[in-house]
């Protein structure tokens, strides 16, 4: 018997029960789609020091005095036309792929999920995680590319809550998993599968990421490399005759140079040089959202047909389909390797 085991005195804090805990976290997105949640959002967002990588004093005055009272009425505005019964698609979606998680694992693990910026976030997350027993946490950062912005971020904010503890659960990170079979074949299988699905044949499949600063590379963040090896390993499991590839960055922000070529020049350039039919899918997305339902399905379409192409088609994220929860499941359980 140990002393666990014995009568605890009233006052005793409670004892864990050694249970696992896993969360999923994806980027965050406003409460509401109105120029007042969206300021709130991106006033957190934009502040991260990993997001925006330029002196604080310098920029601070730029997001306060001039971002923060001009973008968020667009975004809104944006961010309306994408609005679901469930809220907004990004927190929808993750919260039905951590419930998805949960029937796969069982009562024995706690899935739950949290968002980097807005709510719920990731210290409350892991506080109920914590309080429901659990001693060892995976954090599931849903980024298959790694990139600082992004990744690091999570961790960074797990880590400041992690600081800030006096019993800490053992924590685990899932790795990126750009180039995982599991990941490119379940892509390639969905986008296999939603091909079937259109009514034409493209001639271009153009797999659009989301953009970074373009010196974020020369700074050594493998983002573009995780891209581009996505990329390359998805078109040789999709090739098929009389279909072409492009990689293209989207969603770019700010004046600086971002990586190259941007997802509307492409749409514009093989539209004006003669491809009529294209589908365009963002496999850097692990759910849908602002930027796949508005800015490649809406502007994207308008970009591609105002330019003289006829068909788009733009695909779904993995989500919540069968092939996207499979893989899932599979990358969470080989993490969770001797814990359960
Ligand atoms: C998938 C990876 C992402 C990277 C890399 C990324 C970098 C990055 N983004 C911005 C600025 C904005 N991004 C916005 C939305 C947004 N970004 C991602 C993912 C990545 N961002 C997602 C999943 C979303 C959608 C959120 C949603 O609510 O649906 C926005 C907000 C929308 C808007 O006002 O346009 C901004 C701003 C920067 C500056 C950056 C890297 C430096
Ligand atoms: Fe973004
Ligand atoms: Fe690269």
């Amino acid at each position: 018997m140990t002393w666990q085991d014995q009568q605890l005195p009233a006052d005793h804090p409670p004892v864990r029960s050694g249970k696992v805990g896993v969360l999923l976290v994806n980027l965050g997105t406003p409460e509401a789609p109105t120029a007042k949640a969206v300021k709130r959002y991106l006033g957190e967002f934009l502040s991260d020091k990993r997001v925006i990588e330029i002196p604080q004093i310098a920029w601070q005055p730029i997001l306060r005095g001039i971002i923060l009272n001009t973008r968020p009425a667009k975004s809104a505005e944006a961010y309306s036309k994408v609005w679901s019964d469930e809220g907004s698609p990004l927190a929808a979606i993750t919260k039905a792929q951590a419930e998805a998680m949960q029937r796969a694992f069982g009562d024995a693990v706690q899935v739950d999920w949290a968002m980097r910026y807005g709510a719920p976030s990731i210290p409350d997350q892991l506080n109920a995680l914590q309080e429901s027993g659990c001693d060892r946490i995976l954090l599931a950062p849903l980024y298959p590319q790694y990139c600082a912005a992004t990744t690091a971020t999570v961790v960074d904010k797990a880590n400041e809550w992690l600081a800030a503890q006096r019993w800490q659960p053992s924590l685990r990170t899932l790795p990126p998993y750009h180039d995982d079979p599991l990941y490119i074949d379940a892509l390639a299988a969905d986008i296999d599968r939603q091909l079937g699905t259109l009514d034409f044949d493209p001639e271009l499949l153009l797999m659009s990421f989301h953009g970074m600063p373009a010196r974020t590379l020369q700074l050594g963040d493998p983002y573009h490399c995780h891209c581009q090896k996505t990329a390359r390993l998805l078109e040789a499991k999709l090739a098929r005759p009389g279909l072409r590839f492009r990689t293209s960055f989207q969603s770019r922000f700010g004046p600086a140079k971002w990586l190259e070529p941007a997802t509307d020049a492409v749409l514009e350039e093989e539209a004006r040089g003669g491809t009529k039919r294209l589908a365009i899918v963002a496999p850097g997305f692990s759910a849908d959202c602002l930027e796949t339902l508005e800015e490649l399905a809406i502007q994207g379409r308008e970009q591609f047909t105002d330019a003289g192409g006829e068909q788009f088609a733009a695909l779904s994220c993995l989500n919540t389909s069968d092939a996207g929860l499979a893989m899932l499941e599979a990358l969470l359980k080989r993490e969770c390797a001797g814990w359960i």
